[in-house]
């Protein structure tokens, strides 16, 4: 499945020695097998067997790069990573799944995962996130690996971060820093950025310790270990104080630049063009939608987040109706709350639409899962009342027994294929359908003089007759109420 092309010099330099050689993109396409239980599978075989059964591996989940320039391109610090999760409940499959996510997301975010493990209990530890013994495990596999750093499958309380930490000993981080990190690298306009920082000193605000150990180190402090760790008492405060005034900046900042924007979407409004917006889990194929439909170049990438300011297009129906096309960020399971909050702004995008596009990736393994994870967001900005089209997406690659029971789940749904065009003239027919239309119907001869307003009503609104008239073009439309006024001269009631 890898290394079918030839790796260049640097690409050896980050090649691992595995036997596994998958993809975890490729991992979350594909039904993944738990490794089995293989006696002598790892080196010394350390583990006694109700260890074992405890804290699993699961195969295939370690990742090769083979592209270079792509790495180059995002420009990524490149981390060799251990994922662990805590199983708690649900199905082999489902503790499967959540790994593999987890592995594209620090696929994403530009590391190299070179190893994933899993343990079943009731509920993380409360001090070490998995239990004590098994972080000692876990730190053999750390060493066997030469991983520099450990990334838990949810999010951690400071403690458990810390705690883990010190038995491991390389950097431990959650979900929610490899997300943040993730958002970080990709975020580029003014606003992307800014709600980007702020949520990053939230998460940071109460783990200062281990951002005040960096700073330290920064500034050729100590090697580490307990007794260097971490600064003063009164330098954390200071930096606390820091912390909290540079926040508050920010957000009167992303309180300004909103309005900036809140003004360009009601000159929108007022114009009537109407909005759809195209929204779905992260990396279901909303860019590539998006250039399907308006054949507009945004970036499209195999990785998650790829697109995380809103892009707006300009595009038209079938019958000549303007109506502008929104890209949104991609939604994730679990993406903790105080994300959703500086993502907020963005999203509301989806709620003042006319219809939002939901797209899904046909191709997953369970697509209901994305579908109800997306939706839990639409509701939470109050988006609840918009119309809805689920776009099933992949249809090139998707198993025909999945895309069937989503259509018969899914009323409003179509099949499509953003990569072949399969579907695509009946969805932009779909699009055109489901818009609201102008609701004032009009009669007017508008002079030739003032052939502009003709053209408006075709591209604004709908023209239901059109004649060539000796004093003007007569014209029968349905129109919004702005244009209707400026029609309102040539109305047969007005030349009475
Ligand atoms: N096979 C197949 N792949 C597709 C299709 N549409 C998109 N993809 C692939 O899916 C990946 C993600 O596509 P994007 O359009 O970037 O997805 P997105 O939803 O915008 O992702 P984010 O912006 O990262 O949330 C890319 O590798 C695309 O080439 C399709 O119809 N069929
Ligand atoms: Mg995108």
């Amino acid at each position: 499945m890898t290394s079918s092309s030839s790796p260049s010099q640097d690409t050896k330099r980050f090649a691992r020695t595995t036997t596994e050689g998958l993809r975890a993109d490729a991992l979350m396409e594909e039904d993944v097998a738990w490794s089995h239980e293989i006696d002598g599978e790892r080196d010394g075989d350390q583990f006694d067997r109700s260890e074992r059964a405890a804290l699993r591996r699961v195969a295939g989940l370690s990742t090769e790069l083979e592209d270079v320039t792509e790495v180059e391109y995002r420009q990524l610090r490149l981390e060799r990573v251990v994922l662990v999760g805590v199983w708690t409940s649900g199905t082999v499959q489902d503790a499967d799944n959540s790994l593999a996510e987890l592995a594209a997301l620090a696929e994403t975010a530009g590391a190299v995962v070179l190893d994933g493990v899993i343990q079943r209990r009731d509920k993380p530890d409360a001090a070490t996130y998995i239990g004590s013994g098994k972080a000692t495990e876990l730190r053999d596999i750390v060493l066997e690996t030469g991983a520099d750093t450990v990334v838990c499958d949810g999010e951690l309380s400071p403690g458990q971060l810390i705690h883990l930490e010190d038995v491991v000993k390389v950097k431990v981080i959650d979900r929610t820093a490899l997300i943040l990190d993730i958002f970080a690298q990709h975020a580029k306009s003014r606003e992307g950025k800014a709600q980007v920082a702020l949520a990053q000193m939230q998460y940071m605000l109460p783990r200062l310790r281990g951002w005040g150990q960096s700073l330290s180190r920064q500034m050729g402090g100590g090697s580490g270990g307990l007794a260097t760790r971490g600064p003063g008492e009164t330098k954390i405060e200071t930096d606390r104080r820091r912390i909290r005034e540079k926040m508050a900046k920010m957000r009167r900042e992303i309180a300004e630049m909103k309005t900036g924007r809140e003004i360009k979407r009601q000159e929108r409004r007022r114009h009537k063009v109407p909005s759809v917006a195209i929204a779905g889990y992260t990396n279901a194929g909303k860019s590539s939608l998006l250039n399907r439909l308006t054949g507009a170049g945004v970036l499209v990438e195999n990785a998650l987040f790829a697109t995380l300011d809103p892009t707006v297009r300009r595009a038209e129906t079938p019958s000549g109706r303007l109506y502008t096309l929104a890209d949104t960020v991609g939604f994730v399971r679990h993406l903790p709350h105080h994300l959703v909050e500086a993502f907020r702004s963005t999203m509301e995008e989806v709620g003042d639409s006319d219809l939002i596009l939901h797209v899904v990736d046909g191709s997953h393994p369970v697509p209901e899962e994305q579908l109800a994870a997306v939706r839990e967001v639409i509701r939470d900005v109050g988006a609840t009342d918009v119309p809805e089209i689920v776009v099933i997406n992949k249809a090139d690659a998707a198993d025909p027994l999945v895309l069937q029971r989503l259509q018969r789940n899914e009323k409003r749904s179509i099949v499509v294929s953003a990569r072949s065009g399969q579907g695509i003239d009946e969805l932009l027919a779909l699009i055109d359908a489901e818009l609201p239309r102008p609701s004032v119907e009009i009669e007017a001869v508008v002079p030739y003089t003032h052939g502009r307003l003709v053209a408006r009503a075709h591209s604004e609104g709908e023209v239901i007759s059109e004649e060539h008239t000796p004093e003007g073009t007569l014209l029968k439309a349905r129109v919004h109420e702005e244009l209707a006024a400026e029609l309102a001269p040539y109305t047969p009631a007005a030349a009475l």
